[in-house]
């Protein structure tokens, strides 16, 4: 025991020793953390920190003195013949902006600094003499390895002999070893299939345990790749001057070299470079945790020299960690538009990638089966930059017993309906209660406001909830969308309620209450009105007058989106004649299939969408678009099919121009169709039309067809054979 260092913190020293020790073990030997690197990096962090304010407490048993861990595998080991080492880290721009200042302090500003990105997987030592790769092995403690020679004569990116007349007598290769990012996702999903064993944690995890296989045969089936980071000894041939002379020359050996990395001169250049990779993080086929600093000149590095774990040539710096462990604390289920029940975990709110995560979805039944998580595990989560949080996986290893598995519930946890599949087959189960479910009628709420409905900037996800499901009034402002149309400001004042996440559904959590966040939406602390509720009338006048396609949409009809809305508003051009349309004239209907006619039919029968659209009428939102009531209608009840081009029309003047008429433009010749109009190099629609007897019209034919009618155009049609 070191003397003179308090009992409390050599208390703790031994705690983190073990505990790092612990880790270590779990990571280097048996590939399966149990905790996350964040968290490892924050205990490494600590106990650097007491070390430095008690030097006593350094010894060599220390975590911080050590690289990786001592070995105890089933593989021989091997002595490297120089040293492999770790690497110091910057957790922040100001740690690196520190790195780099000392270091041209120390060297001058002659140093050039390669860029290269960290690589998320094992670190190698290949073995080449005379061009023959001889040996492969694991980093190990940094002076003995794995000896894994056969397992990495499986891995294709690495040459078993190298090319070139100025090959060394004696190379070593240092390099990382990894699993490109999606054969980690497909080995993951097999290893859940098959049960043959736990998935792994990550990329590296995998990599590293894919390497680490006693028979070559199961590492051949991995996918491994490589990268060279550095070399160790090298006897023979011409010696390289610079980093960047040595991974040139190692390319030319037929060595994996990156293309990414690149040697910089200033120090703005590398915080450049490390913010264009903070911005395109995934964009390798691996995954990265970093980049990697290194003055790029021999000499200088050798003025520099190394410290007993690092040399101090180089530095990491580490992105913010997308993946933390937390505790899964249930699984519950949400309710979305179209009353789809959705599973989604609850966790022990943690901080990852800049923001707090409480919540993330599990998609579905199958996906929580698939991912084998049971509620009450550890779980990895991961936010990668903007995505929605997932949960990667379970910590297994901490199990103890009492996890659940995840039951589907019968009933919807907003209503309590009973859910039901809408369909036979189908694998989604629903909440019939659409009309009441105040999830469905939320999600429908904000849906009304979208950038494909009706565009109302000031009707946001919170606005939406509030005004569906206020915790006060008991009474919610808007019963459903026919509602909103008619609302007051009275009514908006006294509303409060709960700040829900629109990705979710999920309430939002206050972090520094840590719970739920409830807010007066409309109201100032004087009970006033806030700025948004003028907003937000204003936005409503100027929704009514949007075009009739856009109020479709925004009735929520299933498989009814912007095109098939387009189409119906084209063509019929009145709320009114769309809802008496018949199956058959839907779907005459270019863009619009059976599904979606009988979708919209249906639709129309339920009497209280009726309500919805005469509250609406009576608010005066538009329910025709221009033309439909004027002039006459000589075309109604004409299909007409265009092919080829006209001269005096554009495709979509033309079908204008029927459309104005009253008549329907088809992209499909069938036996119904009035008349097909044809201009120059026509395509199968002409062929087709010739055989079905179809009337044919070109362009002069058409103008008849426009100025006189259906009668006087079948005098001057063409009629095919049949
Ligand atoms: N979760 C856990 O339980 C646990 C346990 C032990 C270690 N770890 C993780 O491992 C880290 C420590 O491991 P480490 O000692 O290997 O250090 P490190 O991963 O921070 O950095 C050194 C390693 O980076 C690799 N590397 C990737 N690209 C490189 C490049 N371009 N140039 C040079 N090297 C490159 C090499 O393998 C090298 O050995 C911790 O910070 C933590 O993230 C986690
Ligand atoms: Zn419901």
């Amino acid at each position: 025991m070191a003397t003179g260092v308090p009992d409390a913190v050599q208390q703790r020293h031994s705690e983190l020793a073990q505990e790092l020790d612990e880790a270590n073990y779990r990571y280097y030997v048996l590939d399966s953390p149990t905790i996350s690197d964040a968290d490892y990096d924050r205990l490494m962090l600590e106990i650097r920190a007491l070390e430095e304010e008690h030097p006593e407490l350094v010894t060599p048993d220390s975590p911080t003195q050590k690289v990786g861990a001592p070995i105890t595998t089933d593989f021989a080991t091997v002595e490297h013949i120089e040293r492999m080492q770790s690497l110091d880290n910057a957790f922040s721009t100001d740690d690196l902006s520190a790195w780099l200042t000392r270091a041209e302090k120390e060297v001058g500003s002659v140093a050039n600094f390669l860029c290269e990105l960290k690589i998320d997987g094992l670190a190698v030592n290949l073995t080449y003499e005379n061009g023959r790769l001889v040996r492969g092995a694991t980093r190990g403690d940094g002076r003995t390895g794995e000896d894994v020679t056969n397992n990495i004569r499986t891995i294709d990116a690495v040459p078993h002999q190298l090319r070139g007349d100025d090959v060394p007598e004696l190379l070593e290769v240092r390099g990382e070893v990894y699993l490109p990012v999606e054969a980690f996702e497909k080995l993951n999903e097999r290893l859940v299939e098959t049960g043959e064993r736990e998935p792994f944690a990550n990329p590296r995890n995998a990599a590293a345990g894919s390497l680490r296989q006693k028979d070559p045969r199961v590492t051949a089936h991995r996918p491994l790749s490589m990268i060279v980071h550095g070399f160790g000894t090298w006897r023979g041939g011409r010696r390289p001057e610079s980093q960047s002379d040595a991974y040139e020359t190692m390319r030319s050996f037929g060595l994996p070299v990156s293309d990414r990395y690149r040697v910089v001169e200033s120090l703005a250049d590398v915080h450049a470079y490390i913010e264009h990779y903070g911005e395109h993080r995934h964009e390798p086929a691996y995954e990265i945790d970093g980049v990697v600093v290194k003055v790029d000149q021999f000499a200088l590095q050798r003025r520099l020299g190394s410290t007993s774990r690092w040399p101090r040539w180089a530095i990491a710096y580490k992105y913010a960690p997308e993946e933390v462990n937390t505790k899964l604390l249930d699984i519950r289920v949400g309710v979305g538009r179209t009353g789809r029940v959705t599973p989604y975990g609850v966790m022990e709110p943690i901080q990852v990638a800049g923001s707090t995560v409480a919540y993330a979805t599990l998609h579905n039944a199958d996906e929580v089966k698939r991912k084998g998580v049971l509620i009450g595990d550890t779980v990895v989560l991961r936010k990668a930059g903007d995505v929605i949080p997932e949960i990667v996986g379970p910590v297994s290893g901490l199990r103890d017993g009492t996890e659940r598995e995840f039951v589907m519930p019968s009933h919807c946890p907003e209503c309590g309906t009973e859910l039901r599949a809408q369909k036979e087959g189908d694998v989604d189960i629903r909440c019939p209660n659409a009309k009441k479910c105040p999830a469905q009628l939320r999600e429908r709420l904000y849906f009304v406001a979208g950038r494909n409905a009706l565009d109302i900037e000031a009707l946001g996800y919170v606005a939406a909830t509030a005004l569906t499901q206020p915790l006060e009034p008991d009474d919610p402002p808007v019963k459903n969308e026919g509602d909103l149309f008619h609302l007051t400001v009275e009514q908006l004042l006294p509303i409060k309620s709960v700040v829900r996440e629109q990705r979710t559904g999920l309430p939002k959590i206050d972090p520094k209450t840590g719970e739920e966040k409830v807010v007066t939406f409309f109201a100032n602390k004087a009970g006033d009105p806030k700025k948004t509720v003028e907003k937000l009338f204003e936005e409503l006048e100027k929704a009514k007058k949007q075009p009739l396609w856009r109020v479709l949409v925004a009735l929520s009809i299933r498989h009814v989106g912007p095109t098939a809305a387009q189409a119906l508003a084209r063509e019929f051009r009145s709320l009114d004649r769309i809802a008496s349309a018949s199956e058959e004239e839907l779907t005459a209907v270019e863009d619009v299939g059976p599904t979606i006619a009988a979708s919209v039919n249906e639709w129309f029968t339920v009497d209280w969408h009726q309500e919805i659209i005469e509250k609406w009428r009576a608010a005066g939102v538009r329910m025709e678009d221009e033309g439909a009531e004027d002039g006459p209608r000589p075309l109604e009840g004409v299909t007409v099919v265009i092919t080829g081009s006209l001269d005096g029309f554009s495709r979509d003047s033309a079908t204008e121009a029927v459309q104005n008429l009253g008549g329907k433009v088809s992209s499909s010749v069938s036996k119904k169709t009035g008349f097909v109009v044809h201009g120059e190099s026509p395509g199968s629609k002409y062929d087709k039309a010739v055989k079905l007897g179809v009337p044919l019209l070109d362009e002069a034919g058409f103008r008849v067809l426009l100025e006189k009618g259906p009668d006087a155009a079948t005098e001057v049609a063409v009629v095919g054979e049949e």
